[in-house]
């Protein structure tokens, strides 16, 4: 729909190489963060880029960066946090230092894919280009981090608040810095999106996060670790988890995002508060339920 295989000069079978790998290269048994959760993000934001605000804002290289950077955001996921891989001393953790572990691993795999025979669907991009387009995904990718939440957030906020109080428009960005706060912010949300998507399709990521954090929880037993956090199958209250991810993490977000891109996201920040009300309610039932 994006005239990007003309635009860039991508080959068919190239691309259906390149991704056919990268979807490999994504952990079938993995129940959260598998090849169906990088589909996830990357049509959500692919939506997200369609908001009316946002026409004109991103240069077609910009938008191929961001979808890029959906579809190989988790590749070769483990299945357990980046804590998990610090405290067990695996070599992801040791090849890169305890920093954003998965988030490098992500990139490092998508780009090394990239080199492999027929899959470099980047060939015909100018070395300028790539450079750019590399960069920019490296961005995004590690900004994906959960440890980065508080920090990218309160960025957007400022940029937000300032851009008001100057009385210009939100979305007129002056350089490369403010415009990958946006598109790290618009990556970021699709990833923290299924909270904001219709109940049924909402209900059925936090069962497949749930277990994947319950079998992580299992294998910190076995290796005598503290559990982590929502990661003990016997203790965790789901609903409850839900409700505080939704009110500490996801919505404060959401609300910046609509903010910025007012108003063509209301709609989604409504559904994510009908959602929270919802769990909010579920857990309030379990826990009279539990009382009796
Ligand atoms: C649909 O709900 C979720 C969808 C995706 C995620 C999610 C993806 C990556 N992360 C980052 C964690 O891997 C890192 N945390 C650090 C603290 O310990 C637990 C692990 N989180 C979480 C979700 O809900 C949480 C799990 C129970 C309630 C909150
Ligand atoms: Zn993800």
């Amino acid at each position: 729909k994006r005239d990007f295989l003309s635009k860039f000069r991508l080959h068919p079978s190239t691309l259906v190489n390149y991704f056919t790998g990268i979807e490999e290269h994504y952990k079938k048994d993995n129940p959260y963060h598998n090849a169906v959760h990088a589909a996830d993000v990357t049509q959500s934001t692919h939506v997200l880029l369609n908001a009316a605000s946002l026409v004109n804002v991103f240069s077609d290289l910009e938008i191929l960066a961001s979808i890029f950077a959906c579809a190989i955001h988790d590749v070769n996921h483990p299945g357990v946090t980046n804590q998990f891989l610090i405290n067990t001393e695996n070599e992801l953790a040791i090849m890169y230092n305890d920093m954003s572990v998965l988030e490098n691993h992500h990139c490092a795999v998508a780009f090394k894919l990239l080199q492999e025979p027929n899959c470099n669907i980047l060939k015909h991009l100018d070395d300028s280009q790539r450079k750019q387009l590399r960069k920019m995904v490296i961005d995004m990718v590690l900004a994906t981090d959960m440890s980065k939440h508080m920090s990218l957030l309160a960025d957007l906020k400022t940029m937000v608040e300032t851009k008001k109080v100057a009385g210009g428009c939100l979305l007129k960005l002056d350089n490369y810095s403010e415009k990958m706060q946006i598109m790290q912010n618009m990556v970021h949300c699709a990833d923290l999106s299924n909270p904001a998507k219709p109940l049924p399709l909402s209900t059925q990521w936090v069962t497949r996060v749930m277990e994947e954090f319950f079998n992580q929880g299992d294998r910190e037993k076995a290796l005598g670790l503290p559990v982590s956090p929502m990661c003990c199958r016997e203790t965790a209250n789901i609903e409850k988890s839900q409700v505080s991810f939704i009110d500490f993490i996801v919505h404060p977000l959401w609300e910046a995002w609509t903010e910025l891109v007012h108003p063509d996201a209301e709609h989604i920040l409504s559904t994510l508060e009908q959602n929270r009300d919802h769990y909010s309610e579920l857990s309030a039932t379990r826990e009279a339920e539990e009382q009796q």
